[in-house]
């Protein structure tokens, strides 16, 4: 059993679906992120099966996963967008997004990114500050349109997840003070060249737990029943993504688990006919993929074994920036009689924080392959091309048939478009 349950051993092979990955390594080369489709299938089916029935919008919070397979596959399904760039709009409307289910996230949107999603009709901006209020009023009057917004409240929550991927504490950079929200709202609702359509709140990421969204929740509800006696109706209630995944013993939160208190809450204030709408990325595509990776050269200090592989912190930076664990598989298991040591597993690349994982019981040697497991999410959206390293394939795996989603990139493509003097 691995973390996820579409990378499965089969006769001691580790297969996406029904896949090898050895295959693949053999076909596309390493390193090399493997998705299964059926992964995305299921996950997006625990979020409509939690919201049947119920006026629940799901918007992928696309940051986390933008392939554009990936993107399609959840636009059949139905699914909307959470976006936080201009960037992210031209990727889903290349994949023909509905814009009435697009939500435009982000604490720093430009005028021309207001301007496109303006132009593209998408459902709101979820608005972080007054000065970004007073840009979006403008932008949109000048255009002769009228801007749907929902602001983002911080309600001071703490979502008890890493420090890095906690937003909703009055520290972070993110969302309006709550307590300031009654007089922005009536700022926003005087604006000719705004609507105020929903109320928004995003507490982090990688929540495990369903307290810290309940506490925010009861937040938002006092200020909607505030709102109201201001004459401000909201149509929608945003809250954020964060839903965490397994990657190593978790007990989960499921969406149903979720949206069961979310509206046993609601139907106590009188308020279920508010459309909910959920921004999860993470628990839609974290585990629907891996990052292949071969051995290159097994070294032996006095102070640690180091396995050095082909991949590297600008394939896969969640290690590095946030000391975050990925389990790491052998994709073929070991004879029984081979000797396992404490491995250290790292990239190439020259900085010291370049590592996958520390301090794993394996039995290795050279050219063998790994598998970096729950690698679908904020993992190839965060690669970069650090040391000139072109960023690894993307294989989509459906069933027993295999596509490339975005080949390897070539050498040549990272410096064509760089000049001289
Ligand atoms: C505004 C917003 N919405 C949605 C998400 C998606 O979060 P997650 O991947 O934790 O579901 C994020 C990232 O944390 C975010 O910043
Ligand atoms: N990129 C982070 C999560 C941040 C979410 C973006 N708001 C991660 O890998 O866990």
């Amino acid at each position: 059993m691995t973390v996820s349950p579409h990378f499965n051993f089969k006769q001691g092979v580790l297969h996406a679906e029904g896949v090898p990955l050895t295959l693949l390594a053999d076909e596309f080369g390493t390193p090399l992120y493997v998705y299964s489709r059926q992964a995305l299938n299921d996950a997006w089916q625990s979020y409509a099966d939690a919201a049947a029935g119920r006026n629940v919008l799901v918007c992928f919070g696309m940051k986390a996963n933008s392939n554009l397979a990936v993107l399609n596959e959840f636009r059949k399904l139905g699914a909307g967008f959470d976006i936080v760039s201009g960037g992210e709009l031209a990727r889903v409307m290349a994949v023909g997004a509905d814009p009435a289910k697009i939500v435009f996230s982000g604490v720093g949107k430009q005028a021309w990114e207001m301007r496109a999603a303006l132009d593209a009709g998408v459902k709101c901006f979820n608005v972080e500050s007054e000065p970004e209020l007073e840009r979006l009023a403008q932008v949109a009057a000048e255009m002769g349109k009228v801007a749907p917004v929902s602001l983002r409240v911080n309600p001071d929550v703490d979502a008890q997840t890493h420090p890095y991927i906690s937003t909703g504490l009055k520290e972070n950079k993110f969302g309006i003070a709550i307590q300031d929200a009654p007089a922005v709202y009536a700022r926003a609702s005087a604006m000719p060249s705004l609507k105020v359509v929903g109320l928004d709140c995003h507490i982090g990421s990688q929540i495990t737990q369903v307290s810290p969204y309940l506490d925010a929740l009861d937040k938002l509800l006092v200020l909607v029943r505030t709102l109201q006696s201001q004459g401000i109706a909201i149509e929608h209630l945003d809250l954020g993504g964060g839903i965490g995944i397994r990657y190593t013993d978790e007990t989960l939160l499921s969406p149903s688990a979720l949206l069961n208190q979310v509206y046993a809450r609601l139907h106590q204030e009188q308020l279920s006919d508010l459309q909910i709408v959920l921004e999860p990325g993470r628990s839609l595509v974290g585990n629907a993929g891996v990052l292949l990776t071969r051995v290159e050269y097994l070294k032996h200090t006095e102070a640690r074994n180091f396995a050095i592989v082909d991949a590297a912190m600008n394939d896969l930076l969640r290690p590095t920036l946030y000391d975050a664990w990925h389990d790491v598989e052998p994709v073929q298991q070991p004879a029984e009689s081979a000797q396992a040591q404490t491995y250290d597993v790292v990239g190439p690349i020259c900085e010291s924080g370049d590592w996958l994982a520390k301090a794993r019981t394996l039995a290795l040697k050279q050219g063998d392959l790994l598998a970096i497991m729950s690698a679908g999410a904020y993992a190839f959206t965060m690669a970069s091309q650090y040391n000139t390293r072109p960023r690894p394939a993307e294989v989509m795996v459906d069933g027993t048939a295999f596509h490339v989603v975005r080949p390897r990139e070539a050498l040549a493509d990272l410096f064509a478009s760089e000049r001289t003097l």
